[in-house]
């Protein structure tokens, strides 16, 4: 099967508040796929639902073949060994070194002896740029190799689907583009499929594949950074070139300004 990730008819509510509305989306096997949108529009409920940490009421998510939501804790537990996740903000555990952060999933997944975990942590830090940093904790490293070593961690298992909800979140220019540089060659080096939520046009522009732009729930443009940037569409346009209003309102719906002062002509 040529996508590595399936969704189809997906929706989602807490309780009776509905985040997801049918949502059909392909993650082909080798792409790096951004799933942009504004905030609170459900990017990180479609990581979850594809993490299988929550349950859709309605449609199916298929990663490698199997229905995430079908299957038992054990299916579920070595279905997500295939999964690498970068959570939003990238956080470490602080009184952790470099080294024992990125060696956790290592040691919570695998019964590898001592000597290969540590040629392996050293190999995936090898690759974020940051072996020598290996025995500083977290708070002795900028926010920007901070993300570079949940980066790492990401993908200490060689996993064949990595998660990044929000990498460029809070990070200098020059951090994000190091950050970008880095999702887009390790899916290259590591041959897996990259799922990229973010709202940084410029960043996702540059390195993804495919994107897909969310809005209420629901898939509202979707194409190749390139056919986007050409979009006509009122929304891609308003996301691409970030306009303060277009189809996403800047009033937050309601009564017209004119009625609350009283001067609609009526009544
Ligand atoms: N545990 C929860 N219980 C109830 N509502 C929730 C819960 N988690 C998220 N939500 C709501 O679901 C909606 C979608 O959240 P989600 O985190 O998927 O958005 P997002 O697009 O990732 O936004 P952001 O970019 O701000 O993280 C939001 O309105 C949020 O308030």
């Amino acid at each position: 099967m040529s996508n590595l990730v399936e969704i189809r008819d997906l929706h989602f509510a807490y309780n009776s508040r509905p985040i997801l509305k049918g949502l059909r989306m392909d993650f082909p096997r080798g792409k790096v796929i951004a799933v942009m949108g504004g905030s609170g529009c459900g990017k990180t409920t479609v990581l979850r639902l594809i993490g299988g940490q929550i349950r859709p009421q309605r449609g199916s998510v298929t990663v490698d073949g199997e229905n995430v939501h079908q299957l038992d804790t054990e299916g579920l537990y070595r279905l997500r060994r295939k999964m690498g996740m970068l959570f939003q903000f990238g956080a470490l555990f602080t009184d952790l070194s470099v080294f024992e952060n990125v060696a956790f999933p290592l040691r919570e997944h695998t019964d590898l002896p001592e000597e290969l975990i540590r040629d392996l942590v050293l190999m995936k830090l090898n690759a974020v740029g940051l072996r020598n940093a290996h025995k500083l904790k977290p708070a002795e490293i900028s926010g920007g190799m901070a993300r570079r070593v949940a980066v790492a961690r990401a993908i200490a298992l060689d996993p064949q689907l990595i998660m990044y909800d929000e990498p460029f979140a809070g990070l200098d220019p020059i951090s994000m583009g190091v950050t970008a540089n880095l999702i887009r060659s390790l899916n290259e080096a590591l041959g897996s499929t990259s799922i990229l939520v973010s709202h940084d046009v410029h960043e996702c522009f540059e390195i993804a594949d495919y994107v897909y732009f969310m809005s209420a729930g629901a898939i509202v443009a979707e194409g190749t950074p390139a056919d986007l940037l050409k979009s006509e569409d009122p929304y891609v346009k308003q996301f691409v070139h970030a306009a303060p209003d277009g189809p996403v309102p800047f009033h937050y719906p309601g009564r017209a300004l004119a009625d609350d002062l009283g001067l609609g002509g009526g009544a």
